[in-house]
Parts: structure tokens; C-alpha cells; sequence
């Protein structure tokens, strides 16, 4: 295939990347993954065509694979998965005047409907026609091109890489979260799981003032990475402990009561043992996704006044995300990167990504 792009006049894309195939990685009903092409995308006018250089793999495509979904959320026919995407403008829309070919752009990939209440009163992560890649119905990002509106696309600064692009997704994770519990200068949180999104979570409330922060995890390594990123106070959770254990556990880890719990596991034994070790007027703030029904002490919760409180992906949360990260708050955010591969090596990276014993923490698909 043979592609000339005009941008003012100005031919500015490699032609010898266009003749290159659109490589996708797909799942299906019969919880299979496999790369097949996809024809080049048309670019509507709203929109831009990116070259898709990285896309981090998240834990939600691993259950789209293994377990068929998410909750409600099934996956019904073939789709493109990817949400964690980085990459380089290569088509403008003809009403797109923000953008220009060979800008460098981080994916936002909500695409919300901006019409409906939720979108006009700024929560449009609440949005219910919102069209999120990778997640069925909606193709995704793990592809060599794909279109995506102007609206979600966020310039990235020329010392940010693709790969730190990239993981502005799960960063936003972690900061909407941490913005919804607003903790405050030195007060005490525990992070319960240590996966990306814990990690980004910490990263959020460490740049918020929150201290202690202690960090909980199943596994010694992903509590080694966590040190590794400073976070020096874990705690290694033994399942043989009940929650009252494990609540014992934190308070004396953090020498004080934790005043925020943010529970990054979405293991019912996890939220459990939050409950208990949060302070009395503090705060479960839930991150993780488990099981639809899950039980709780909750009139524990209500005569000591604990709030729940939820977080749902992200909204507005890319600028601030990116100048956070830009501007070294967060540290070296690429430590949280333990394996990258090349697009052609997509299956590999989602069965490394699922292989607990490889110890990854997050895997990265790139393209040059
Ligand atoms: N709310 C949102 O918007 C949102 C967005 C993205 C992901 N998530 C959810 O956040 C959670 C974390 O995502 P991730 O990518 O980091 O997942 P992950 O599976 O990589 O990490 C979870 C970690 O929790 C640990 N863990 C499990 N049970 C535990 C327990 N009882 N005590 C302590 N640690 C325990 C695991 O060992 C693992 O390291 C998932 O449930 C995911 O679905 C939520
Ligand atoms: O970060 C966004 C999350 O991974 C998604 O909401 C996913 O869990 C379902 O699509």
C-alpha cells in the first residue's frame, strides 16, 4: 500500500513506513489472541492517523484473553485490544487545527460522547456512550495505525519518550485516585497491591505530601520494584493472615493509623483487611476491580464513619499527568518498564504479561 500524505503542502511521512503493514493484535470469543492485518484507517475529520510506537499491556487485556471479560463486559466477537498508547501523527483531519504531521502524541483512549450530563459537567470518564479502546465494543491500540479523535490526543513534550507516553494511562489511574481522596501533606496511606496501578498510585500520593505510605503486596518482587522506586515501607501480606492480622500489620508498618487506604488489588480479602486498618473518619478509597458482589464489614464502616470512596479511570487528567511526569515529580517512571517488545512480538508480550513467574510488572509493545 502506497500512501502520500500532503500537509501544507508538504509531504512529511516516510513513505517506506506506509507500505508497512497494519499489524494488529486481536482477541476473540474463544479466548484466543493472534495478530492479523488491518487495512489502513480512513481519518475522520475530527481525527488524526498515529503511528502507534508504544502500548503498554494492562491487566484487563489479560482477562479479556483468559477469562473472556470484565464483569458485564464481554468479549462477544474479535476485537483489537490496547488503551496504553503512545505514537506519532502521520494524517490530519480536515477540521483538525491543533495537530500537525509528526507531532508526538500520548492517547487519551475514553472517547466520550461530550453531549450527555455526565460529559457536561467534566465527569465524562461517568460517560455511558463512552467508546474505550480495547474494550468491547471498541477496537483498541494495539496496531501499527490507528485514528483516533483530536479531542483525546495529548501533545507530548520532545524530552518525553513514547514510552513514558504511554504510561500516562496508568498514571491518570493513579491520579484520579488520588485526587478523589485528596490526602495532605504527612498523612498516613497504605497502597494494598503493588501492581502498576498501585505503583502509580503511590507515585500520585508520594507527589501529594502523603506520608508514611506503605505498601502491601503477595509478592516479594513487585515489593522489591516498589523499593527500587523509594517506596521503602512494605509490608508482604501472608494469605494465611485473617484481616485483622493483616490491619494489625499496617497500622504497626506505618507507626501511626493509616488515614487513607487506597486498595489497588481488588481481592476481596484485600478490601476486607482495609476496612479494618483505616482509621476511624478516614477513608477506603477503591481502586481495584474484583468480583461484581463482594462482601463487606459495613457497619464496621458506618458507626466509625469511614468513607468509601470509588475511582473510575480518569477525567482531565493528561495535562497535568504529562507535566507531572515531564517535570521528574514522579521519578524515573520507566523503572516501572521490565520487558518491551516489538509489535510483530505482540503474543509474546501478552503471555509474558500474564506469566506471573516473569516477573514483570509493566510490559510495553513497540515500533519504531
Ligand atoms: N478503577 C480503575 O479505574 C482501574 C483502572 C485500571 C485498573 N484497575 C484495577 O486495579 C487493580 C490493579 O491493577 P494492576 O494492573 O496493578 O494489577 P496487577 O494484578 O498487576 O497488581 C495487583 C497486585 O495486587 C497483589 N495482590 C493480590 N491480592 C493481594 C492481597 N490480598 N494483598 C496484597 N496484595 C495483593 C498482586 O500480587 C499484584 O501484584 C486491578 O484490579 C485492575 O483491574 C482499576
Ligand atoms: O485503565 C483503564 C482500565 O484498564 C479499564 O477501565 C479496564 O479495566 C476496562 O476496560
Amino acid at each position: 500500500m502506497t500512501k502520500t500524505i500532503e500537509t501544507n503542502g508538504t509531504s512529511q511521512v516516510d513513505p517506506a513506513l506506509l507500505q508497512r503493514p497494519n499489524l494488529a493484535l486481536w482477541v476473540n470469543n474463544e479466548k484466543q489472541i493472534y495478530m492479523k492485518e488491518e487495512a489502513f484507517p480512513t481519518c475522520p475529520p475530527d481525527s488524526c492517523v498515529v503511528h502507534v510506537k508504544a502500548t503498554g499491556i494492562c491487566g484487563s487485556e489479560i482477562h479479556f484473553w483468559k477469562t473472556g471479560g470484565i464483569g458485564d463486559v464481554r468479549v462477544t466477537h474479535p476485537i483489537i485490544l490496547g488503551h496504553e498508547s503512545a505514537g506519532q501523527i502521520i494524517e490530519v483531519g480536515a477540521n483538525v487545527t491543533s495537530f500537525s504531521v509528526g507531532d508526538r502524541v500520548s492517547i487519551e483512549p475514553g472517547v466520550a460522547c461530550w453531549e450527555c450530563g455526565m460529559c457536561v459537567r467534566g465527569r465524562y470518564n461517568l460517560c455511558p456512550d463512552v467508546k474505550f479502546s480495547g474494550t468491547p465494543p471498541t477496537d483498541g491500540t494495539m496496531r501499527r495505525f490507528v485514528a483516533h479523535p483530536a479531542r483525546f490526543l495529548h501533545r507530548l513534550g520532545d524530552d518525553v519518550s513514547y514510552e513514558v507516553g504511554a504510561l500516562i494511562e496508568p498514571l491518570s489511574v493513579g491520579y484520579n485516585a488520588v485526587r478523589r481522596a485528596a490526602p495532605y501533606l504527612g498523612q498516613p496511606v497504605v497502597v494494598a497491591g503493588a501492581g502498576p496501578i498501585g505503583l502509580a498510585v503511590a507515585l500520585s500520593a508520594r507527589a501529594a505530601g502523603a506520608n508514611p505510605i506503605v505498601i502491601t503486596d503477595l509478592e516479594a518482587h513487585r515489593l522489591e520494584q516498589a523499593k527500587e522506586m523509594g517506596f521503602k515501607n512494605t509490608v508482604l501480606i501472608d494469605m494465611a493472615w485473617d484481616r485483622n492480622e493483616v490491619a494489625t500489620k499496617l497500622r504497626a508498618a506505618a507507626g501511626c493509623l493509616p488515614q487513607i487506604v487506597f486498595e489497588c488489588t481488588g481481592s476481596e480479602a484485600s478490601i476486607n483487611a482495609a476496612c479494618y486498618a483505616v482509621e476511624d473518619g478516614g477513608t477506603l478509597l477503591q481502586v481495584g476491580c474484583g468480583k461484581p458482589e463482594i462482601s463487606l464489614p459495613f457497619m464496621s464502616l458506618g458507626f466509625r464513619e469511614v468513607n468509601v470512596v470509588t475511582s473510575f479511570r480518569y477525567q482531565q487528567t493528561w495535562p497535568v499527568v504529562l507535566r507531572l511526569a515531564q517535570s521528574g515529580v514522579f521519578g524515573d517512571v520507566t523503572q516501572l518498564i521490565t520487558h518491551k517488545l516489538p509489535l510483530e512480538k505482540a503474543v509474546e508480550a501478552l503471555e509474558i504479561s500474564a506469566d506471573r513467574t516473569s516477573r514483570s510488572i509493566k510490559v510495553q509493545i513497540v515500533d519504531e
